[in-house]
């Protein structure tokens, strides 16, 4: 079967400086794959090449191939559709997702409306209310009817998240790319959106692209594993192996690094 993603020879950059290197990973369907790698070791420009988002001023060579599709270079329109029916992000924080002056629930209803039209659907509005009460309570939201009203301000952080999870799935991608999604959150939220995170990934045999620093959450979460180092692929494969025998010096230090953060939190507790 073909990947669902197939990055090949990616290389990111701005006219004077490359900042993603002859980048090549591929992603199965319903497969779960963690790209690790220090700060500013090109895990998110690979991410957003993915899906043809880089910022202005940064562009991609090489081969995105996403459902079949080439991403590098596409016009906005077929990205467009690709970002609404075959992949969908949630990010670190979910500000950047959600709009501040429209209420939670139409945030999430747009998206909902688009991939139904797109499938060739037409949905009343009380069929509409009725769907993103039910991806409310998918990503167990307290009172869904109360969050559908409110404005994002008006949430708690992990409320937000939620949010911004019930609207990516509302596009019922194949694949989720999920980018630090709980860095901003305090640690027991950060527990709890991992775990609906990964229920809702296993349940829906979607994809998932995940990216985050801490290495026991991506040791459970994915089974592959690609390490970045200054943009460059040093090192990829199943996560047991690359955790328990790393290959890469670079990958050593990593784990090390993790280890010795472990030992130091043990201390104190
Ligand atoms: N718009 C941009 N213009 C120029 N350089 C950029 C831009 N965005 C990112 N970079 C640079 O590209 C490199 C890779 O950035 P990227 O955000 O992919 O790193 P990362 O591995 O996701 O880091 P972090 O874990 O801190 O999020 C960094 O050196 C960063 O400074």
């Amino acid at each position: 079967m073909s990947a669902l993603l197939d990055i090949r020879g990616l290389t990111v950059g701005t006219p004077h400086e490359t900042l993603v290197s002859d980048v090549s990973l591929a992603l199965g369907h319903g497969e779960r794959l963690g790209l690790i790698g220090e700060s500013g070791s090109g895990k998110s420009l690979t991410a957003l090449a993915a899906m043809g988002l880089l910022p202005a001023g940064l562009s991609a060579r090489g081969s995105v191939l996403l459902a079949g599709r080439q991403v590098v270079g596409a016009p906005d329109r077929e990205l467009d559709a690709l970002r609404g029916t075959a992949v969908a992000a949630v990010f670190q924080e979910p500000l950047t997702a959600l709009d501040p002056l429209m209420r939670a629930g139409r945030q999430v209803a747009e998206p909902l409306v688009r991939r139904a039209r797109r499938d060739g659907r037409a949905l009343s509005a009380s069929e509409v209310n009725r769907a993103v009460i039910d991806l409310f309570e998918d990503v167990a939201l307290p009172d869904p009817l109360r969050i559908a009203r409110a404005y994002p301000h008006e949430l708690s952080g992990g409320q937000r998240q939620r949010v911004a999870i019930a609207m990516a799935l509302a596009c019922r991608p194949s694949l989720l790319i999920a980018d630090e999604p709980t860095t901003a959150l305090d640690v027991t939220t950060q527990a709890e959106i991992l775990v609906l995170l990964d229920r809702l990934v296993r349940e829906r045999n979607m994809a998932l692209l995940f990216i985050s620093h801490d290495l026991p959450v991506v040791a459970n979460t994915v089974e592959r594993v690609v390490v970045l180092r200054r943009g460059e692929v040093v090192e990829a494969g199943p996560v047991a192996d690359v955790f328990t025998r790393p290959r890469h010096d670079y990958t050593k230090s990593l784990l090390a690094a993790a280890r010795k953060l472990d030992d130091a939190l043990e201390g104190r507790r």
